[in-house]
């Protein structure tokens, strides 16, 4: 029996989006309230990538998914569960007795309005509710949040992210759009070219945004950030074969970052990736798109009060 007693969020969480802040928010309430651990469980892999066996693109990796539940959330205890066959084949009510509360302290359980869980998906929130009654445990079912008429949903937001609309993405999100992982070496040619970039690639199983240049912001782990310009696409100017680089140009910076893990967040797309005739012609407009990312953030600065 699982001594820490913990409020838990239930869902697959992709993205972390606005309809998921709901949940999360009720549980950081109710964490408080019982003086328990604010929790929310997760699974390593979506469950349609298992049923359906086509691989489904997502918007974060699982250790993406905990740090945007953590930093916007205060959720403290993230449980990344293996989404195997146990527990495909594990009964609804088994999920809810054995694995929630005897091995995770569940006292009080949030799940959204169309929440299933449970072999073959059988669990849902009614079943979720009474049974929580019969334990003793408290639970929330949250009503679905809508923006603009419509239902906030990590499929929706994957289709604004795939073709690059960043802005819309990241009021469905709540946050702006993430991608971190760790600076690779690149071919060493931007910093000749006077704009030296940091390489990342795309975690496995992530979906690559539309490509094309973004006003980026890229945080360092010690908590301090840079304004960047970003390419994601092959790079066809330098004939780069097929491989999807994420590669920012850091703005007021100078350093080594290799080896370092770098938050990319994306807030705008300022246009497609192009062949160029040639490197001059491909460096002048990397300098006018960095200028275009620091116009575009001081806008949002004064949209906010200059704060
Ligand atoms: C803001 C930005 C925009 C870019 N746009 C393009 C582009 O439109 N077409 C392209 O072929 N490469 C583009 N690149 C990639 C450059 O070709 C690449 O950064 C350069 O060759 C340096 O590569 P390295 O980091 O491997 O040295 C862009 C890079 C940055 C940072
Ligand atoms: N818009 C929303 N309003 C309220 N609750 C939501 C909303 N979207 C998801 N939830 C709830 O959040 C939890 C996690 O949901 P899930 O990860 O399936 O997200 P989703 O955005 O609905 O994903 P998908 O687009 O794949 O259906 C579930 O309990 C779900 O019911």
């Amino acid at each position: 029996m699982e001594e820490t007693r913990r409020v838990i969020a239930l869902g697959f969480f992709d993205g972390v989006h606005r309809g998921h802040g709901a949940l999360l928010c009720r549980v950081g309430e109710k964490a408080a309230e019982l003086d328990a651990v604010p929790a929310a469980v997760t699974f390593d892999t979506h469950p349609e990538n298992l049923i359906l066996r086509s691989p489904l693109p997502l918007l974060s990796s699982p250790h993406d998914r905990a740090d945007l539940m953590q930093r916007y959330y205060g959720i403290r205890d993230v449980i990344i569960a293996r989404f195997d066959e146990r527990m495909m084949h594990m009964p609804w009510r088994e999920f809810i007795t054995d694995y929630l509360v005897k091995e995770h302290g569940a006292i009080h359980l949030v799940a959204g309005h169309d929440f299933h869980f449970g072999y073959k998906g059988e669990g849902n929130p009614q079943r979720l509710r009474e049974t929580c009654e019969e334990l003793g445990i408290g639970c929330d079912i949250i009503p679905k949040v809508e923006q603009d008429g419509i239902t906030i949903s990590s499929t929706y937001i994957r289709t604004l992210v795939a073709q690059g609309e960043m802005e819309r993405a990241n009021e469905f999100l709540g946050h702006p759009h993430t991608l971190s992982n760790t600076v690779a070496h690149g071919k060493r040619l931007g910093s000749t070219l006077g704009f030296p970039t940091v390489n990342l690639s795309i975690p496995k199983g992530v979906l690559i945004p539309a490509h094309g240049v973004y006003a980026c912001r890229a945080c360092f782990s010690d908590g301090s950030s840079r304004l960047a310009v970003t390419n994601v696409g092959t790079r066809p100017t330098v004939d780069d074969g097929d491989r999807v680089n994420v590669e920012g140009f850091l703005l007021d910076f100078s350093g080594d970052l290799y080896g370092k893990t770098i938050r990319m967040e994306f807030y705008k797309r300022l246009r497609g990736e192009r062949k160029f005739p040639s490197l001059e012609a491909l460096r002048e407009e990397v300098m006018r798109n960095a200028e275009e990312t620091r116009a575009y953030f001081a806008s949002l600065e004064r949209g906010s009060g200059g704060s």
